[in-house]
């Protein structure tokens, strides 16, 4: 429509804006949006807009099509089924906590907190998010008089698909003198920025000093029923506001819901956070922007781009950033081609997980791991309902750190996930300032403290086997089943015992063509790299060198024997001939950097390798 009132001739001259350039110009300063594909220059107009002058400067960055020809509907949908979604707590909270937790309970829950210290603002907050959270947008059908002005302040259009220039390395992998440049289109939907409103908020653990708080955005001008730009574990998203007249640009790691709907995150609220505590200030209702999602392994790899050049299969054309280009946005969706999956899911399995997960995390680093067990929680339901039978094989262990039993985020609610994960999640506290009567593990993530947990897991580290062990591993078949479980524990799952507290007794469940040794009552052995060891003669560096379990029907199983542990294999899937396959383990390290660096240094002193650890710098 706007494009009628601009001559052909000028718009054919018209000079060309990509998205990237666009958001680059706005953090700098600039007043652009985008109308019918067309880049409007609005600082001298939003002061004098009859509209008001607050509601243009909301949309600086934007697409205004749908706002300015009033083209969807104005009431903004919270589209998040609260039933459905693994993170948000029910009603029917369990009490019946056997792990540390339980008798601290009361120190967990914010919300009680926070209504006790309720100010006339959050007071007016809570009224708005009862009664006003989904009014009307104030949208107008603009005059023709008013696209005449806007033709007026037009200054370039905008090129939705962007070229951007990669190396590729030849087919025959030769020399570099061979590299040739070539262009990749790329869709600029995770590019551009979104309008989100604030649809509600609340505390998400107990502490004053630095309170967690969960916002729920919901996007302005929701299309159709397609949900995309669903969340995976390591994705996360960029949040734009205007703060103190200035545009500021944070990322988080989105929990629940998709960024065409509605979505979580939760923000730790920094006493001098200039993003966090604009947020936390901020009404039901008001707005910012947001894009994504983004990988985040690929936030940090793209600052490696240089190094990235490397001889390929003839098979394969691999495409690689240009050195010269350090890290932009286009990158990160450079990375994204490659596979559907993150960097931080299991690329060699069909649904991405991984069969035995350690994840390490302090603090707000907690948030990558509740993508992760939500993700292994649902595919294993999905599983479920798919084969009507409940597979199993997925374990994840998570050891979370934090300063006081207040600073725990969603500590009820974790205990409530791996309660009902029928023993595929155990939950570790660490407290660096414990109540007197904690009953977890004291002091800050180290060396010390992992070996304990890992001890304290007392199971078998699965670690990435080399790549030339990969092929096998797309039959997973066996069902691992390594837990606290009595002697009398059966092959199906049932709830675990309290893992802080585990058996002495040993039961080893094997079908009988694997039986081969599950007879000879063997010390705990691990298999590396085609040797058995005993553990008893492994120090620490052996004990965690590229592990694997490996039950083909030709290798020999390995078992433990000192305490209780199973391995439970599937009778049916054991007697077919792809019943074989290898377990593949993974360690995820997640939280504020000091401590990453200790974890990182001592799980190098331990023995794990860079591919057996993920790291979130
Ligand atoms: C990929 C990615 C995902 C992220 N996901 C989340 C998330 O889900 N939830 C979340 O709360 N944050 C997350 N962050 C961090 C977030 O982007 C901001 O850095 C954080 O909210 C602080 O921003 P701010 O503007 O409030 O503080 P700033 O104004 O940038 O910092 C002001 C002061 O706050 C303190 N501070 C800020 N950040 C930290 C920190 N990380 N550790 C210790 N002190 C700090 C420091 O004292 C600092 O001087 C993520 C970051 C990345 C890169
Ligand atoms: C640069 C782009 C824009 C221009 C040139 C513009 C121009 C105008 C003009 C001239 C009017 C007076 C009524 C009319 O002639 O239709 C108006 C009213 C209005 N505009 Fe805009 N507008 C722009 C963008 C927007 C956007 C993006 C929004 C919403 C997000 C918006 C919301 C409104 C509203 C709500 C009114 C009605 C005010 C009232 O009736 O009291 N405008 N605008």
């Amino acid at each position: 429509m706007l494009h009628a009132h601009i001559k052909f001739e000028d718009y054919i001259n018209l000079s060309e804006f990509t998205w990237d350039e666009i958001n680059e110009r706005v953090q700098r300063g600039a007043y652009l949006v985008v109308c019918d594909g067309l880049v409007v220059d609005m600082r001298d107009f939003y002061s004098v807009h009859p509209g008001g002058g607050q509601i243009l400067l909301n949309v600086i960055g934007t697409d205004i099509t749908n706002d300015f020809y009033k083209s969807h509907s104005d009431k903004i949908i919270e589209d998040i089924d609260c039933s459905k979604s693994l993170l948000i707590p029910k009603d029917t909270t369990s009490q019946n906590y056997s792990s540390v937790l339980a008798k601290h309970m009361e120190h967990l829950r914010g919300g009680q907190i926070f209504q006790k210290r309720m100010s006339v603002a959050k007071f007016i907050d809570y009224i708005n998010v009862r009664y006003y959270s989904r009014e009307p947008l104030a949208q107008h059908v603009h005059s023709r008089f008013a696209i005449q002005k806007m033709a007026t302040m037009v200054i370039g259009k905008v090129n939705e698909k962007v070229c951007e220039r990669c190396l590729v390395i030849p087919e025959d992998g030769s020399a570099c003198q061979n590299i040739e440049r070539k262009s990749v289109e790329i869709d600029t939907k995770s590019i551009k920025f979104h309008r989100y409103k604030l649809t509600s908020k609340k505390m998400v653990n107990a502490s004053v000093k630095y309170p967690v708080m969960s916002f729920t955005f919901s996007k302005i001008h929701q299309d159709g029923k397609v949900y995309t730009g669903k969340f995976l574990p390591g994705h996360y998203i960029e949040v734009q506001s205007r703060v103190n007249n200035q545009i500021v640009i944070r990322s988080y790691t989105p929990l629940e819901g998709c960024l065409s709907k509605s979505f979580i995150i939760y923000v730790k609220i920094y006493p001098r956070g200039l993003f966090s505590q604009h947020l936390n200030e901020q009404l039901i209702g008001y707005e910012i922007q947001a894009r994504g999602p983004f990988d985040v392994c690929n936030r940090n790899r793209s600052y490696l781009a240089s190094t990235m050049i490397e001889p390929l299969s003839p098979a394969q054309k691999k495409i690689i950033c240009s050195p010269t280009k350090l890290y932009t946005p286009y990158s990160r969706l450079i990375g994204a081609l490659t596979t559907a999956k993150t960097s931080l899911l299991n690329t060699d399995s069909p649904d991405g997980c991984w069969d035995e997960l350690y994840m390490i995390a302090g603090g707000t680093g907690i948030t990558p791991m509740l993508q992760l067990i939500k993700y292994h929680l649902e595919q294993s339901m999905k599983q479920k309902n798919d084969n009507d039978k409940y597979v199993s094989y997925k374990r994840m262990h998570l050891i979370f750190g934090n300063c006081n039993i207040e600073d725990v985020i969603n500590g009820e609610l974790l205990e409530d996930i791996a309660l009902s994960s029928r023993g595929q999640l155990t939950v570790t506290y660490c407290l660096s300032e414990p109540p007197p009567d904690w009953g977890g593990l004291r002091g800050r993530i180290n060396k010390q403290i992992i070996k304990e947990w890992m001890n304290l897991m007392q199971s078998t580290l699965l670690l990435t086997p080399s790549k030339s062990q990969m092929n096998v591993l797309q039959s997973h078949s066996i069902r691992h089943n390594i837990n606290m479980q009595s002697q009398n524990s059966s092959p199906t799952l049932e709830p675990l015992l309290p893992f802080m507290q585990p058996q002495s007794e040993e039961t080893l469940k094997i079908s009988p063509n694997l039986q081969c040794m599950s007879e000879t009552k063997l010390p705990l052995s691990i298999e590396s790299k085609g040797f058995i060891i005993q553990s008893e003669q492994l120090d620490d560096i052996q004990k965690y060198e590229d592990c694997i379990i490996d039950v083909r029907p030709n290798l020999k199983p390995v078992f433990s024997s000192k305490k209780s542990r199973s391995l439970a294999i599937d009778t049916d899937l054991a007697n077919s001939e792809e019943s074989y396959g290898l377990l593949q383990g993974k360690i995820i390290v997640s939280g504020p950097s000091d401590m990453l660096s200790t974890v990182e240094q001592a799980l190098f002193e331990m023995g794990f390798k860079e591919q057996n650890l993920i790291i979130l710098h």
